[in-house]
């Protein structure tokens, strides 16, 4: 089927039902070491204690408190106790040499670093005596188990998206696995007879594909798994075939180009017999949109300027994935505009800017092709369709890239 002009708000809605099936992946348990950027399903509560023992939090000696009454004191060196050592009971009146993360020993109560004491008798043992300049309050230096996180405490609420630092906490308390959200898998086609894959020499009338790594870069940082990056050319049958297999493996398929009016839209002319929607979308870039449905698996065709080919998944495909992967979401914000711009009416403008402290700036270029112009930018300026002029210090929406 093909129809008419739809709003973005319309198209919006038609995609998000479309993708809604990715957010109802059942969850899986996977090791720490593939956790990075997945998202918690479950509260973890820690398994046990953290610090997990009292231990040193210097290089130094191990003393009572109440042995350094009057300083300098002179104490015999009882030992010596490196990190990983068992701890062995301080006996009163004396002191054990004692390395950071070593566990105090019975008996001391502090702990004085080794800047504030003399050996005596230095060995490489570091028995004798040592003269300790200080006096020290009881728990000095000294991590308490328990200090950081107690055992059945939470560690990490349910939909935490993790990031190192967490997978720092999961790891100190021995997790080795994790339950997690499920990444959508996406499958990504190119389609254009012109495209060549960087690496390779550029022919007459050619050019580099940006569209296929720029979509599976894109899907990946938003929470998806790319399984599939193909490239097409306008050869329906190639394109079955690619489409047969791309949806045998992931749970979305994006593809580029082909779809507008040309005599070889390869996308468009493959799936609109097999029921796709092919619609023009009131905005710019990203006009010409399409979804069709292939053995149940959801279909999105953005239009093939790499330009309208990003802005297109900005706006209707990174919603749907950051919300399967349990991702917050796309942050948007109202700004001011440093300068006047003009847009054209009815049709929602996506116009690519800067931010800096004084405002955001939009770029004066507008053209689909300009994917230099796009890596320029770090937002899209979202103009509604009736907008036809804003001043310098109107409030603008802002996508943040
Ligand atoms: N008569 C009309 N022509 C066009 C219209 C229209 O309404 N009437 N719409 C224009 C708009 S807007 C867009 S957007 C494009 C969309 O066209 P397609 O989706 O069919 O894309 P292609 O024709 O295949 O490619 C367009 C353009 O982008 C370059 N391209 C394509 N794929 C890639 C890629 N993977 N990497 C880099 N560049 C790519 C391609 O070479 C073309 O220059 O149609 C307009 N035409
Ligand atoms: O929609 Mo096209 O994306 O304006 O260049």
């Amino acid at each position: 089927m093909t129809s008419g002009r739809r709003s973005v708000e319309e198209h919006e809605q038609h995609v998000a039902a479309l993708l809604d099936p990715l957010r109802k992946k059942s969850p899986l348990r996977v090791p720490l070491a593939h956790a990075l950027h997945r998202t918690l399903t479950e509260d973890v509560e820690s398994p046990l204690d953290l610090p997990p023992f009292r231990n040193s939090q210097m290089d130094g000696y191990a003393v009572r408190a109440g042995d350094l009454a009057s300083t300098p004191a002179d104490l015999p060196v009882q030992g010596v106790l490196a990190a990983g050592d068992t701890v062995a009971a301080l006996e009163p009146g004396h002191a054990l040499k004692i390395m950071t993360g070593a566990p105090v020993p019975d008996g001391a109560d502090a702990v004085v670093p080794v800047e504030d004491t003399r050996a005596t008798t230095p060995d490489s043992d570091g028995a004798g005596s040592v003269t300790v300049e200080r006096s020290v309050t009881p728990g000095t230096y000294v991590r308490e188990a328990g200090t950081d996180v107690r055992k059945g405490d939470l560690l990490l609420p349910a939909g935490t998206v993790l990031a190192a630092r967490h997978i720092a906490a999961l790891a100190a308390v021995g997790l080795t696995s994790i339950p997690v959200r499920a990444r959508p898998r996406v499958a990504i086609i190119s389609t254009g007879s012109e495209l060549v894959t960087a690496g390779s020499e550029l022919g007459p009338g050619q050019i580099f594909n940006s569209n296929g790594p720029a979509l599976a870069a894109s899907a990946s940082a938003n929470g998806a798994d790319v399984v599939t990056i193909d490239h097409c050319h306008d050869d329906p049958e190639e394109f079955v075939t690619m489409l047969e297999h791309a949806v045998g493996v992931a749970d979305v398929v994006f593809t580029s180009g082909g779809v507008s009016k040309g005599d070889f839209e390869v996308v468009k002319d493959t799936l609109a017999p097999r029921g796709g929607q092919f619609v023009s979308v009131a905005m710019q870039p990203g006009g010409p949109q399409g979804t069709a449905v292939v053995d149940g698996v959801p279909i999105l065709t953005f239009p093939g300027n790499p330009v309208s080919a990003l802005v297109s998944f900005e706006v209707f495909a990174r919603p749907a994935l950051r919300a399967a992967a349990g991702y917050p979401p796309v942050v948007c914000e109202s700004l001011p505009l440093t300068e006047e711009l003009t847009s054209i009416p009815g049709r929602r403008q996506f116009l690519r800017g800067r931010l800096d402290e004084k405002g955001v700036t939009p770029f004066r270029g507008h053209g689909s092709h300009l994917v230099a112009g796009l890596a320029a930018a770090d937002v899209l300026l979202d103009i509604p369709a009736d907008t036809t002029s804003l001043e310098a210090g109107d409030l603008v929406k802002v996508r943040i890239l």
